[in-house]
């Protein structure tokens, strides 16, 4: 037993006590509450019943500070005392045994938490088992028991949206402390976590990139950028003159097999781009290994061994010269500014502690920072994620990231230390039972990484959970199945008050969703990466700068008349008895003025800032009243109900605001000059319009909403996240393989099978290896569907809602055949 002298004073993270002969402990309630008001957190286990606690305990309980368990029989019968998770090795023996007989008590969690702050530590977990969540108390112990600092710890993850999630965690974490204890240490915690370096991995490494990148031979204000334009030449550069010399040898052109330039230049941009995704830049790519292929293939194999190893030299040569690099070669950088032995001291930040959330979708590159990272700065690692979840496999993750890490730390003489952790506190115990069939039946079939010890155990038993699976037989229509999608919505909505949320495999099939909702009059928020350009306020915008600069051209003119930027709209069809005469038309527009500053404001703009001006606009126009307006009366076509239709027409204008403030930070953040014109603004409008498809758009928060929220998303964009209820559609499509593809296989070199396909009715080059790749492929992409579809049961709060499409035939590459697989097979 542990003797060790309790007062309030001497736990700084936590006490945990086993208490057999007395329901408290060895503390009396007020000296427990006056711990928990400090932020101490609180475990008693008791094996004695009576205690009935004040109300002062219940505030800390629901926030993780405070857990009374009461169970007997017990057959321990000595007390236990832990103060901030030490314990000799007999205490823990004796903890894991008492473990058992309390359930609610989570060892695996408090073992995470109070892991030695001086030890690497990985934890492996299923979906909603708290890894994010013991994530943030790990911090807080650590900023407990230890004298680091907020800025010593870095925290990535894998996309902006998580890092977001996470952000926000960290500082709910510190506002929920604060509240609870108002001690100084949590306010701080919340200043300090928007200045925390919680980012993606991608921008951690650039950031990293811009203060090391000297040494690579790269300036201070090394520029990362796409380089699409600058690779194209380069292809077309190099087929060129291949062509030009095969030609004149007579050989080749010929053999090129009927594809066009532009069609070839695409292929092997987008080639190109793969390998750099999966690592290979530089020497990686002349190293590679392309094996042999019949005749038919055999001079696009050439072809690319030539061009890959020729255009690479090139490439890296125009980055340099340009001094930058491309987003997907930043952590490779890195990773060679490490091997140039460089002491990473100069740093403004040193790394005491490197957590990494979503640790399954790390690449092989990104592993290696974490290590270099390691070594430079001593810094201990705290890594979490499942790989059942791992789907970034196109982006080059794979389901060894664990297992590389240890064997990379290992290399060093370091080592890291795996936990797992089993209760999942998210998901209804009743749905929870049944996704365990489903995941031990994939697992059975090696389609998942999973055994009986991934089991989940459900702990949510608060209310009602329901998974429901609406077999539909083929429907004979389309609108048959809209129909049916659009009543689940709509029933769904009815039911409850909480979030909703419809998941899809593609950005496609979301698109879909929404104009279904559109027409059924359904506001719903599409959450699609990328997605943020093509939204309306972006759309208006770039109206009304094309009709600030060309203020005599009636189509911008009258565009902008079909603007929230316009007070009165004129209708189209209002312009047919011109008979297209533009003066007329012209006339009539400058007579019906968007609303009446228009005039002064235009002439501003000859001696004001150009962003000045267009916040007169926005202040006077009120774009976001008007476009609540307008979207009143279209929802008020669709639904009698007003209130209804308000509070949707809300939350629409609520979003384009939150766009039209998010499009002027970028405005603001990208031209910083003095000398920024309309037209500037207006040609890079014009090109992110047409090409940015990674902005994505920003979200409306609860608190902002404050109402039920239904989105649409895709399962990518929905990792990390929960929902109350979850609705699956689309079930029967095929799990998609392009026809054009490149493969790699890691032997001792790296060996490349390619495949070329215009479409299904002409020929298929491929070369050897190909073939070889080709079935592994076709299992991996088979067990990535699977995962995927894993993380979208386990969104799930309360209702699981799944559309399962059934045929007599049905494709065994569907989701809808891995859920017959669930119910024992019954396709
Ligand atoms: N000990 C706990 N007690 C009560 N609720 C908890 C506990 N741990 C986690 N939770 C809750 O369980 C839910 C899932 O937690 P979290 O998101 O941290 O899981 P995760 O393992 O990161 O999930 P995923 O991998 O699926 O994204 C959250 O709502 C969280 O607040």
């Amino acid at each position: 037993m542990t003797t060790a002298l309790i007062t309030t004073e001497s736990p700084r993270h936590s006490l945990l006590i086993y208490t057999v002969g007395n329901s408290h402990g060895i503390l009396s309630e007020a000296e427990i509450v006056e711990l928990l008001r400090k932020g101490i957190k609180v475990y008693i286990l008791s094996s004695v019943s009576g205690h009935s606690w004040s109300t002062a305990t219940d505030l800390y309980e629901g926030e993780l500070l405070f857990q009374y368990e009461f169970e007997t029989p017990l057959n321990s019968s000595e007390s236990i005392t832990i103060i901030d998770g030490i314990m000799t090795e007999d205490d823990k023996e004796r903890l894991i045994e008492l473990a058992y007989n309390f359930p609610d008590f989570n060892l695996e969690q408090y073992l995470v938490e109070h892991s030695p702050a001086d030890k690497h530590l990985a934890v492996m977990a299923g979906a909603g088992t708290g890894k994010t969540t013991v994530m943030m108390q790990r911090i807080l112990f650590l900023l407990h028991t230890t004298n680091v600092a907020l800025d010593q710890i870095v925290l990535l993850t894998f996309t902006k949206d998580a890092a977001q999630h996470m952000f926000h965690k960290l500082r709910n974490v510190f506002h929920t402390r604060y509240k609870l204890t108002g001690k100084l240490i949590y306010l701080r915690g919340m200043e300090q976590a928007g200045r925390m370096q919680i980012s993606t991995i991608s921008s951690f490494a650039k950031k990293l990139l811009k203060e090391m990148g000297a040494v690579l031979g790269f300036g201070q204000e090394v520029q990362i950028r796409s380089f699409i334009l600058e690779r194209r030449a380069l292809i077309e550069r190099f087929l060129d003159e291949y062509w030009t010399n095969e030609v004149e040898n007579n050989s080749i052109a010929s053999k090129l097999s009927g594809y066009r330039m532009y069609e070839l230049v695409e292929q092997i941009a987008s080639f190109w781009e793969e390998m750099e995704k999966k690592g290979f830049v530089g020497e990686d790519v002349s190293a590679l290994e392309w094996g042999e292929a019949d005749s038919s293939s055999r001079n696009f194999n050439q072809l690319f061994r030539d061009l890959f190893s020729v255009g690479e030299e090139q490439f890296q040569k125009i980055k340099r010269d340009e001094n930058a690099i491309s987003l997907n070669d930043l952590t490779r950088q890195i990773d060679l500014i490490s091997r140039e032995n460089v002491s990473f001291e100069n740093l403004s930040n040193k790394i005491k502690y490197l957590f990494i959330d979503e640790f399954q979708d790390t690449d092989e590159t990104q592993i290696r920072l974490a290590v270099v990272l390691q070594q430079a700065f001593k810094s201990i690692l705290f890594v979490v994620g499942d790989i059942k979840q791992s789907i970034y496999r196109f982006r080059g993750a794979d389901e060894t990231a664990f297992q590389t890490l240890e064997d990379r730390l290992h290399e060093i003489g370091e080592l890291l230390r795996t936990l797992p952790l089993k209760k999942n506190y998210r998901t209804h115990q009743a749905v929870l039972e049944q996704l365990n069939l489903f995941f031990k039946s994939w697992g059975d079939q090696e389609h998942l990484v999973y055994s009986e010890a991934d089991r989940l155990i459900g702990m949510n038993n608060k209310g009602q959970g329901e998974l429901v699976i609406d077999r539909v037989y083929l429907w004979r229509t389309a609108n048959k199945f809209i129909e049916r999608v659009i009543a689940h919505i709509r029933s769904e909505r009815d039911r409850q008050s909480g979030d909703i949320t419809i998941l899809t495999r593609t950005n496609q099939e979301a698109h879909l969703i929404k104009e279904w909702c559109d027409e059924a009059g359904i506001n719903a928020h599409l959450v699609v990466g990328g997605g943020f350009f093509a939204t309306e306020a972006v759309r208006d915008f770039k109206v009304l700068l094309g009709s600030l600069l060309f203020i005599n051209d009636p189509v911008w003119q009258l565009s902008l008349r079909n603007t929230p930027y316009c007070h009165k709209p004129i209708a189209w069809t209002a312009l047919a008895k011109f008979h297209g005469n533009s003066q007329s038309v012209l006339h009539l527009l400058n007579e019906n003025l968007p609303y009446p500053e228009w005039t002064d404001h235009v002439e501003m703009l000859a001696f004001m800032p150009v962003l000045s001006v267009i916040r007169k606009i926005i202040d006077t126009a009120k774009p976001i009243e008007v476009y609540y307006q307008q979207q009143l009366e279209r929802l008020r076509d669709f639904n009698s109900d007003l209130d209804i239709c308000e509070r949707e027409a809300r939350l629409l204008s609520m979003q384009y605001q939150k766009n039209l403030n998010h499009l002027l930070e970028l405005l603001h953040q990208r031209f910083s000059s003095d000398f920024l014109t309309p037209y500037s603004i207006f040609k890079w409008l014009e090109i992110n319009i047409a090409t940015n498809r990674d902005e994505d758009e920003p979200v409306l928060t609860k608190t902002e909403d404050g109402a039920q929220r239904l989105e649409i998303r895709t399962v990518h964009k929905s990792k990390g996240l929960e929902f109350d209820t979850v609705i699956i559609p689309f079930t029967d499509r095929r799990f998609w393989r392009p026809n054009n593809e490149i493969l790699f296989r890691k032997n001792k070199e790296v060996e490349v099978g390619w495949k070329l396909n215009r479409s299904s009715k002409s020929p298929v080059y491929r070369n050897h290896l190909h073939n070889d790749l080709s079935d592994e492929e076709q299992t991996e992409l088979y067990n990535e569907e699977t995962r995927l579809l894993y993380v979208a049961l386990t969104r799930c709060i309360n209702r699981l809602v799944v559309i399962q499409i059934r045929r007599k035939k049905l494709s065994k590459e569907t989701w809808s055949y891995l859920l017959t697989l669930g119910e024992g097979g019954d396709v």
